[in-house]
């Protein structure tokens, strides 16, 4: 029946439709290697033990808003390798590889979307650049982090994943939150953008419990999913529409809803997004405010997301004029020399918060 058919029913806003890779195919071409597992193992371990604070170090998620060239992001997270080894004594350091991008209306929504940032939609290639730059980065010895946006995309690439977030136009669906009850590493949760931190703690009640919904296997087969319930997602403060959210105040606010709730008093920061009013010369100055309440002894400060890469700002995407090499096409990052200074100051933070607690100041 052609899609002129007047008794179609079906389909009749859909103008293509290609098949798609299974995520055993992917797998089987791009395989993470026993090696490599054990190294995102670790990673979600190390994750797990800074959240519940077994380990007193200071979690930092950092990196790109956004992936579009794999061998910037790859240039990227050599970098940062050497970095976040020399800083592993106070930071845990997880790199943002971030391939899903939701938008608060229309724009370019990530490099498995649209790798060819032309709007052409190859998907497949997508999932292939996102996995093997995934493998690429985990061979390295970063842990890795990736938001969550599409409800079968996890099936592609959440074996190479140490750190889950789900983002703050995401976070009260019911879709996301049953995912984050099944994903196999810890989850962040943000506040949802017009500030609302409680339907943030909705969805850590939510995903702490077993659910069942539908979505994929690794054939590709659709499959009811039942899940265990992951009590390792945590509350990520990004501010808002009402204004930024990581003063002492707000925090400690924050760590009272958790306690009501009956959910670990933790929260990880996000510097940039509502927090920075998407400005990244803002970046520095809120993780300095952070800093300090880290170094005061503020124990519920698990961690700190930062946006970075390798030039400062952004860029938007000209047809046919070439990029500025590692510079942001989403949300504008730090630059990589300000993102140091940044990660040097965390980890002095931590390192002053693990002598205050331990009384050996
Ligand atoms: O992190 C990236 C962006 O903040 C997010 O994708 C929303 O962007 P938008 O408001 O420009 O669509
Ligand atoms: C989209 C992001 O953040 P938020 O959900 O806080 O806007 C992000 O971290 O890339």
């Amino acid at each position: 029946m052609s899609s002129q058919d007047p008794l179609r029913v079906a389909d009749q806003r859909i103008d293509k439709v290609v098949p798609l890779v299974t995520p055993a195919l992917l797998h089987h071409e791009l395989p993470l290697s026993p090696e490599m597992a054990e190294r995102v193992l670790a990673g979600r371990r190390a994750v797990a033990q800074v959240l519940d604070g077994q380990d007193d170090r200071l979690l930092v998620v950092v990196g790109p808003c956004s992936v579009h060239d794999p061998e910037a992001a790859l240039d990227y997270a050599r970098r940062l390798s050497e970095v976040a080894a020399r800083v592993a004594d106070d930071l845990l350091v997880v790199m943002r590889v971030y391939f899903e991008k939701p938008r608060s209306t229309v724009g370019w929504k990530g490099l498995i979307n649209d790798p060819d940032l032309d709007g052409s939609g190859n998907v497949n290639e997508g999932l292939r650049r996102a996995r093997r730059l995934l493998l690429q980065v985990v061979d390295l010895g970063l842990p890795v982090a990736c938001e969550f946006l599409d409800p079968i995309t996890p099936q592609y690439i959440a074996d190479t994943v140490a750190w889950g977030a789900i983002g703050a136009r995401t976070v009260e669906s019911q879709v996301h939150r049953q995912l984050a009850s099944g994903l196999s590493m810890p989850v962040g949760m943000k506040n949802r953008p017009d500030g609302s931190v409680a339907v943030a703690v909705d969805a850590l009640r939510a995903a702490a419990v077993p659910h069942v919904f539908t979505g994929i296997d690794m054939s590709g087969t659709p499959a009811i999913q039942h899940t265990r319930g992951n009590a390792d997602c945590h509350l990520v403060l990004r501010g808002g529409a009402t204004g930024p959210n990581y003063a002492e105040t707000d925090v400690r606010a924050a760590l009272r809803l958790l306690a009501q709730a009956g959910l670990p008093e933790r929260v990880v920061i996000d510097a940039s997004h509502g927090n920075s009013g998407k400005d990244h010369e803002r970046q520095p100055v809120v993780a300095e405010a952070v800093a300090a309440q880290v170094a005061g002894g503020r124990r519920g400060i698990v961690g700190v997301m930062l946006e970075s890469f390798l030039a400062p700002g952004r860029q938007d995407v000209v047809p046919c004029a070439p990029l500025v090499y590692g510079q942001s096409i989403t949300d504008a990052c730090m630059g990589w020399e300000q993102t140091v200074a940044v990660l040097e100051g965390l980890a002095s933070a931590a390192a002053r918060r693990a002598a205050v607690l331990s009384g050996s100041h």
